[in-house]
């Protein structure tokens, strides 16, 4: 079960206003998620009490991003645990919630595998539930951690390719700290750019259908004071023309073995403009992001999300009275099919390097990256 309540600063900063946390009222633990989905018109806040209620607001993007789906995954599995649910039942609703970012079931393995090992040494599930909330909040915890490695390296990375400063960085979809239990991933590395003087402008793609741009990492630029400019995803190509993108930075959802990634849809034609006009291409993840038992980008399932996300517009307030199936403004005509992955993969070639909190791979080989998940004390799924 899911409520919800108004957060009343609405002029917060995000950092105060946290993605997600943990809290454990009289009536039993909860996990109370900023809905991002009502951003940045308002603040408020999901209370979730069972695993289905998180598994909805996963579906439904209230919370979303790969590394905060981790984290989100391994609470729910936590929670079920604590309140005395079928934990199994929930680890496999909330593995299959979202396909596509592999950090989700990471997330759910990591709190899932720690409570099956202390049930089956101490057959005691207060102790079992114990442990799966121990790696939910280590997870949390790491994640954060994370986020301050990969703003170095890819601080120190941006030095070597750009040397001097002056960035004009082009970013897509969101990636702070709306996604992390810290700063993010790319956006974590365009905040130490401004902070350090080096930033001289975000370009932020809207980021269609769902406007993750536009709605989330607007509202984490202004809020950081940073410079940057919102423009339409099919805008970027006359910007390069220009000569005004110094570099692309985007998080990732899944890389695979071969060093594909799968990102937010319209990563990829991102990723082409940057190579025709010579200007790098940069992935920012966790090593948790890396899955190499997926051995390509062909193998990466993209999650199709529904027609009327494309076919309708809404705007982040209450619905629309009449309106139509996903309670926006229809702009298609009635019974338009639209196609809408929410993903897409670049492949490997077309990558300059991949940051991660143990270091920058570039070039991008399977070798390399396997290399760096061996050095990882992340688990991943065995
Ligand atoms: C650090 S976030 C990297 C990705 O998760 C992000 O770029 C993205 O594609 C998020 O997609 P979303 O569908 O909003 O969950």
């Amino acid at each position: 079960m899911a409520d919800q309540h108004a957060h009343s600063g609405g002029d917060k900063r995000p950092t105060e206003v946290p993605a997600l946390r943990w809290e454990e009222p009289p009536e039993g633990p909860v996990l109370v998620l900023l809905d991002q989905t009502r951003l940045p018109a308002e603040e408020v806040e999901l209370v979730c009490t069972d695993a289905p209620a998180l598994v909805e607001a996963i579906r439904s993007l209230s919370v979303r991003g790969a590394p905060l789906l981790g984290i989100a995954g391994a609470y729910g599995v936590a929670l079920a645990a604590v309140r005395g649910y079928d934990v199994d039942g929930a680890a496999a609703e909330l593995r299959s919630a979202r396909p596509t970012a592999v950090n989700l079931a990471v997330g759910v393995h990591r709190a899932h595998s720690a409570h099956q090992a202390v049930l089956a040494r101490t057959g005691d599930p207060r102790q079992a539930a114990g442990a799966a909330l121990a790696a939910a909040r280590q997870l949390h915890r790491e994640d954060a951690e994370a986020s301050v490695r990969m703003a170095e390296h890819g601080l120190a990375l941006l030095e070597e390719l750009l040397p001097g400063g002056g960035h004009r960085i082009l970013t897509h979809c969101n990636t702070g700290s709306l996604v992390s239990g810290g700063e993010g991933t790319a956006f974590a590395v365009a905040l130490a750019a401004h902070r350090t003087g080096r930033l001289r402008r975000l370009w932020v793609d809207e980021t269609r259908p769902l406007l993750q741009g536009a709605r989330l990492t607007a509202y984490e630029a202004a809020r950081s004071g940073m410079a940057y400019t919102l423009l339409t995803d099919n805008a970027a190509g006359s910007l390069f023309a220009a000569g005004e993108v110094d570099a692309v930075l985007v998080g990732a959802d899944r890389i695979a073995a071969d060093g594909s990634v799968a990102n937010k849809v319209g990563s990829y034609p991102l990723a082409v403009l940057a190579r025709y006009h010579h200007v790098p291409f940069i992935v920012v993840a966790p090593v948790t992001t890396v899955d190499l038992r997926t051995p390509d980008g062909a193998s990466i399932e993209v999650e199709q999300r529904p027609g009327h996300e494309v076919t309708e517009v809404t705007a982040p307030q209450a619905p629309v009275a009449g309106a139509e199936a996903g309670g926006g403004i229809p702009v298609a005509p009635l019974g338009t099919q639209a196609y809408n992955p929410a993903f897409d993969v670049t492949p490997p070639e077309l990558v300059t390097a991949i940051v991660t909190e143990e270091g920058t791979v570039s070039p991008v080989t399977t070798e390399a990256l396997a290399e760096l998940c061996a050095r990882s004390r992340q688990v991943t799924i065995s």
